[in-house]
């Protein structure tokens, strides 16, 4: 195998994983992209970074980008280069946004756009070497697949299955009767995603720490039932999407690590909105947050709004693709 490509670059969409009920398996991507470009060098690693990350994350070898082209290409059997990286960020750091599916699945793709032979990265084995740095699917699927995906894990490595989302004509011919056609395009998706995003941060391995070793039954049955309701919620009956969101296995676990986060989520759900936090947090998704203005709401919960943005991002049916550097 061989470095046949000088100049790449990758775009690649942050991700909400979990869903509620679906931890560690279910997850969306979203419309908020980190954009990156690299070149091939016989020199040193070198790293230059704009918006997120910038001043904060590592400028060489650690580089999670850099950590996962490395991965990509000893995979393949490619020599290791020297590389000039830029990356002009727009997913937000520890915010439970899928920053670091984001940069495991750029640095990844960036290795198959370099290397003679791309089919030896092929999307399983970047899903596999993706879960393998990540430990766990939810984030990588999405960030590589686009769209909504439900994986799992199994004895051979990590799997993806994107779903079929419901259209806003599924939608109305639920509440008005079979026969009715819905407003909208027929591929358009019926769930528009808003995100609260705060300025706090909590690592998702903090968050993981938070976690019980076991759990009781009972809430294990639970999260079985509305996990797989939510897939059939998604797929065709968004109207079940709030008892489908909801979720006993890790929200109030880590309530310790974001308390107005989980009240946020408490509060909207009173209010009928399917809201859930967003991965490992703190920032909370509303799966589908079309229609009235969530600020109201958002002052009543939090102590200082100033600190918190709504950020009506919507779906990415698209997932890391190659850009022309
Ligand atoms: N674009 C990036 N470039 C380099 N390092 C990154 C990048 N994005 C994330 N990281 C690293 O990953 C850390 C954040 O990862 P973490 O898993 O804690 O949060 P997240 O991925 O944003 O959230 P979640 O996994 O809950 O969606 C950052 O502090 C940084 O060290
Ligand atoms: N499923 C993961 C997503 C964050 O990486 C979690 O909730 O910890």
């Amino acid at each position: 195998m061989r470095i046949t490509t000088e100049r790449v670059g990758v775009r690649v969409p942050a991700t909400s994983a979990n869903l509620g009920p679906g931890f560690d398996a279910l997850g969306l991507a979203l419309h908020l992209v980190d954009d990156l470009e690299l070149e091939a060098t016989t020199g040193r690693v070198e790293v230059t970074v704009e918006g997120e990350g910038a001043g904060d994350v590592p400028a060489g070898e650690d580089h999670l980008v850099v950590r996962a082209l490395r991965r990509g290409l000893d995979h393949a059997g490619a020599p290791q280069a020297g590389v000039r990286l830029h990356c002009r960020n727009r997913i937000p750091h520890g915010r439970g946004l899928g920053s670091s599916a984001a940069a495991t699945v750029a640095g990844l793709m960036l290795a198959r756009l370099l290397v003679s032979e791309p089919e030896a990265l092929d999307d399983q084995v970047l899903l596999d070497l993706a879960t393998e740095m990540e430990g766990h699917p939810d984030n990588a699927a999405p960030a590589l697949l686009g769209g909504v995906v439900l994986s799992w894990t199994d004895r051979a490595g990590a799997r993806a299955e994107r779903l079929d989302l419901a259209t806003p004509g599924d939608r109305a011919q639920r509440g008005n009767g079979a026969g009715q056609s819905g407003s909208g395009t027929a591929q358009e998706p019926a769930i528009r995603p808003v995100v609260l995003l705060p300025t706090a941060r909590l690592a998702t391995s903090t968050a993981r720490s938070l976690l019980p070793e076991t759990v009781p039954h009972a809430d294990a049955a639970f999260n079985a039932a509305r996990a797989a309701l939510l897939v059939h919620a998604l797929t065709s009956d968004p109207s079940l999407l709030l008892p489908a969101t909801e979720d006993r296995l890790h929200q109030e676990y880590r309530a310790p690590g974001m308390p107005q986060s989980v009240e946020l989520v408490r509060v909207l759900r009173s209010e009928g909105y399917p809201a859930v936090i967003s991965g490992a947090g703190p920032s909370v998704l509303v799966i589908d947050g079309a229609g009235p203005d969530l600020a109201p709401l958002v002052r009543r919960v939090v102590d200082d709004p100033r600190a918190w943005r709504i950020a009506r991002v919507g779906l990415s049916s698209t997932g890391a693709e190659p850009v022309v550097p």
